[in-house]
């Protein structure tokens, strides 16, 4: 803990050295011994996203509260100067811009305290959680096809990555445990989850101390029009343009369609060679200073970052959806979802108007359905009972209830609190199910009677990706039983309006 500190520490002075500044003053660079406390500090929030950055003092929307120039920045272009990797890099054209910087930032890891960029290396995580790196009970833990397809996925492509670069990582001598597919996914995951855009590089650049901010997701859109939904990533610059007040450190407006092309609150701004963040709301002295990394659902957060959210508004479940149903309308199939809250997507529901429409009267009352209008009682009650029951089957699918994950859930939390394995194989010795497959597969089954050893760091960290798989599954499961909620309630509603109007068949 205390050598962490003091790697800390040593971060931020050389950060303040090279010009990092999280104040508008730029003569206090190079003097101090640390870039930050004029705007941010650096703390721990156990509950959103541990190591982060806390606003100093309270601090404005739009306010500029982290400069990191161009020098500090490690791209691909810096690293490249190095002659030796230089040389080799040229040999392999058909490696993409990515895998070459998962190499060269291996290569610099070589170089140990001899990097310049050792003060930031050694602060990155020794350990990530992404999808890549989930083994088969984590896997097979998350349930739902599409995220168990995510995950292969995933790890197919950090396998086959890696041995595309195998070749080159020899060429460069690089150490034994370097060249491992552990080391790689180390590198890969450290580029998902902590590039920015760079409008120079698709690789993107890592960014000393802009990188410890911590992920909000986007907030609900201005106009709360549901087409918003079809762009799949938007920014939470959009309603910052009514800025007003003192405007020397704020945003201005090319800064801000710069910012809004890179869908974050940090970008690359040409005029002053630096990486700029911006506040992306008001903060109290204390808070949190968080940035939206973009809009992603909680399955996309797991898979290049390695984390998700409770309350993520931007999470989605897509039900399968009969052929029929895709052919009938003009709605791209990632417009067709639930949302969050239970509510089905506006796409969702236009479609499933018409569908439920009889073949020969959809031409008619297409127009209104694509403006998102209820067609009849009978129609909307036919929607909400199709869409509850497709939600009610999807439930009954999976192998566990949400009852059921949410006790699993609670017992991996007592679980991640024993100490030993003595402690873990008592505890776990009652439980039956995928407990008892846990056990098994990390081989805590065969633990000595006495063993009083810690738990290994293999075991911490598989419990780890298990409990995000649970939760991840949990979330989803949630999704679906509010909609079956929604539908329920949406259901009554129509069934009064057909006992006051006495017809089925009005439109509404
Ligand atoms: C760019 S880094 C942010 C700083 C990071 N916490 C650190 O200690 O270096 C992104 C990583 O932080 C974590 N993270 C960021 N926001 C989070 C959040 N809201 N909840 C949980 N973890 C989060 C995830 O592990 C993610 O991959």
């Amino acid at each position: 803990m205390e050598q962490e500190e003091d790697n800390l520490e040593s971060l931020l002075k050389w950060a303040a050295e090279i010009g990092v500044s999280d104040s508008a003053a730029t003569s206090q660079h190079g003097s101090s011994n640390s870039c930050l406390g004029h705007s941010l500090f650096v703390s721990y929030f156990p509950h959103a996203g541990g190591r982060g950055l806390g606003a100093a003092r309270d601090i404005r929307k739009g306010e500029l509260v982290l400069r990191v120039p161009k020098s500090a920045l490690l791209t691909r272009e810096i690293l490249l100067e190095d002659e030796k990797l230089s040389v080799a890099v040229n040999g392999h054209s058909s490696l993409s811009p990515v895998q070459i910087l998962a190499v060269c930032l291996l290569y610099e890891m070589q170089k140990g305290r001899s990097s310049w960029w050792y003060p930031y290396l050694r602060n990155l995580p020794h350990n990530y959680d992404i999808l890549a790196t989930f083994g088969e009970f984590e896997k097979q833990a998350l349930q739902v096809d599409d995220a168990v397809w995510a995950a292969e996925k995933a790890i197919l492509k950090a396998e086959v990555e890696w041995k595309e670069a195998n070749v080159l990582m020899k060429e460069l001598n690089l150490k034994g445990r370097l060249q491992t597919f552990r080391a790689w996914i180390w590198a890969s995951a450290t580029i998902s989850s902590r590039t920015m855009h760079i409008p120079w590089d698709e690789a993107g650049c890592l960014c000393p101390v802009g990188d410890l901010f911590n992920y909000a997701a986007p907030g609900e859109e201005p106009s709360g029009f549901e087409d918003l939904e079809l762009q799949s990533h938007t920014s939470s610059f959009q309603d910052t343009t009514s800025l007003c007040g003192d405007t020397t450190y704020m945003l201005d407006v090319e800064q801000l369609d710069a910012c809004t092309e890179r869908l974050t609150d940090g970008c690359f701004v040409e005029d002053v060679a630096a990486y700029c963040f911006y506040a992306r709301e008001n903060y109290k002295r204390d808070e949190q200073v968080l940035l939206c990394y973009g809009t992603y659902t909680n399955l996309e957060l797991l898979e290049h970052y390695g984390f998700f959210l409770y309350e993520n508004p931007n999470d989605k479940v897509f039900i399968p959806l009969e052929p029929e149903i895709y052919s009938s309308n003009s709605w791209p199939k990632e417009s067709m979802f639930i949302h969050q809250s239970g509510k089905p997507s506006f796409a969702l529901l236009s479609a499933l108007r018409l569908w439920a429409t009889q073949p020969s009267q959809r031409r008619s009352v297409a127009h209104l359905a694509y403006s998102g209008c209820q067609l009849s009682v009978e129609n909307e009650i036919l929607v909400m009972r199709w869409i509850s029951n497709k939600c009610n089957v999807l439930l009954k699918s999976l192998p566990t209830s949400f009852e059921e994950d949410s006790l699993l859930l609670d017992s991996i939390g007592k679980v991640q609190g024993l100490h030993n394995s003595l402690e873990l194989r008592t505890y776990l010795a009652s439980f039956t199910g995928e407990i008892s497959a846990f056990v098994e597969v990390n081989g805590l089954r065969n633990v000595e009677d006495d063993s009083a050893l810690p738990l290994s760091r293999k075991i911490k960290r598989s419990m780890e990706r298990w409990r995000l798989a649970v939760q991840w599954r949990l979330n989803y499961k949630k999704i679906l039983v509010n909609c079956i909620s929604y539908c329920a309630e949406s259901i009554d509603s129509f069934n009064c309006q057909k006992i006051i109007s006495g017809t089925e068949h009005t439109l509404i």
